[in-house]
């Protein structure tokens, strides 16, 4: 993914002598033989997570069609985008009547739907508001394209991804296989924050991160992180709670602006490309998500899973725990299976 990225953004400047100006919706840029097309549609995509998500997903060379939606001010993002000299077509679609037009023939959809936190809330507290978007978004999915590969972004993700679930069922299109809680970025925050304390090279650093996407929910195993540092149990400690408290940081640092968009953009890019990647047939093409899971006795749960031509492949096993993750993973159950079953009824009772 990144040296894909670099390599757009290196040809894109080499190629960058003319470009004509476009004020219509829906702009192409050239085909490509090579790749398979890819309709890429992004829900949200006028908001903070939205349009540095739009921009990465128009870099990708996966994608042929970028369609970018939003309730409003997807235009502008839209036209501004489609003069990157990339492959996909873009095209922008505001209001719930351009809906089902933004997600036809869609293979992948990324929901960076909703409201963020502001500080001194939980990812919970924005349940009210972002349950019912994922609800109605999640519906329209069944209608339009049943078939794609759902990113769900919304938080508070360990309640949004249940209730897709129960809107996919009640529609007859749930697929296990094709629902995806992004919890990339708790990943993306674990690689990072290791390297700093470990002292090695953070491009090659590896960390599963397992549970779910909250606070204590969120369980990054540093005992299986490589390349392998001696670093003292304290150190551990310290660093899976600056993981869980990632978004947080982020949260109390916009003081009232938001929560993480650039970082999470990122995330959400690499986990879209690795479900291009698995589409098109890729090998060995693995990421942790939410999914639903029976690695545990929870009903969704992330852990490392493997991409295919169908979505998940196969849900990877924990690995050994040290006693300390032991610990922590019983500690995170209850409120990860209370999350689940809030959604869960808030989809069956509405
Ligand atoms: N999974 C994760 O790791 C992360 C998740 N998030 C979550 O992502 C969500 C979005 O965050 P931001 O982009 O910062 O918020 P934002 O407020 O900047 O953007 C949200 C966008 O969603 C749009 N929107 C609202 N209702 C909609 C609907 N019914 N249909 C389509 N679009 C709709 C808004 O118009 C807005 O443009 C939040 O729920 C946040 O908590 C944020 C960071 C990390
Ligand atoms: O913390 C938040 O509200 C946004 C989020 O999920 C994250 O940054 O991990």
């Amino acid at each position: 993914m990144r040296t894909s990225i670099v390599r757009s953004v290196q040809s894109a400047i080499a190629r960058s002598s003319s470009s004509s100006s476009r004020t219509y919706v829906c702009a192409r840029a050239y085909s490509s033989d090579s790749v398979p097309e890819r309709k890429v549609a992004v829900l949200g995509a006028a908001g903070g997570i939205g349009q540095p998500l739009a921009l990465l997903m128009k870099l990708n060379p996966l994608v042929s069609k970028l369609s970018l939606y939003d309730i409003a001010g997807t235009p502008g993002v839209a036209a501004d985008v489609s003069h990157i000299n990339t492959r996909s077509e873009v095209c922008g679609y505001a209001g719930e009547e351009h809906l089902g037009k933004a997600l036809e023939g869609a293979d992948v959809v990324i929901i960076p739907a909703g409201v963020p936190r502001k500080p001194g809330m939980t990812r919970d507290d924005l349940f009210n508001i972002n349950a019912g978007i994922v609800k109605s978004l999640c519906t329209a999915i069944a209608k339009y394209c049943p078939h794609a590969l759902v990113n769900m972004i919304s938080n508070p993700v360990n309640s949004t991804v249940p209730i897709a679930a129960e809107v996919f069922k009640k529609a007859g299109t749930y697929d296990e296989k094709r629902l995806f809680g992004v919890t990339t970025l708790d990943v993306v925050r674990a690689k990072t924050f290791y390297a700093g304390k470990a002292n090695v090279n953070v491009a090659e650093v590896n960390v599963p991160v397992i549970g779910g996407h909250a606070g204590i929910t969120i369980l990054p195993l540093f005992s299986q992180a490589t390349p392998k540092a001696n670093l003292s149990d304290e150190v551990i400690k310290a660093l899976t709670k600056r993981t869980q408290d990632g978004g947080t940081e982020v949260v109390e640092a916009k003081a009232g602006k938001g929560s993480a968009t650039l970082s999470m953009a990122y995330a959400g890019a690499i986990f879209a490309d690795a479900c291009l990647k698995g589409l098109n047939g890729v090998p060995d093409v693995v990421e942790c998500s939410y999914v639903q899971s029976n690695v545990t006795e929870l009903p969704f749960f992330a852990s490392k899973v493997r991409l295919g031509k169908n979505g998940v492949e196969e849900v990877l096993g924990l690995g050994p725990l040290s006693d300390y993750e032991k610990e922590t993973l019983e500690s995170l159950k209850p409120e990860l299976l209370s999350s689940i079953e809030k959604g869960i009824k808030f989809a069956n009772q509405s």
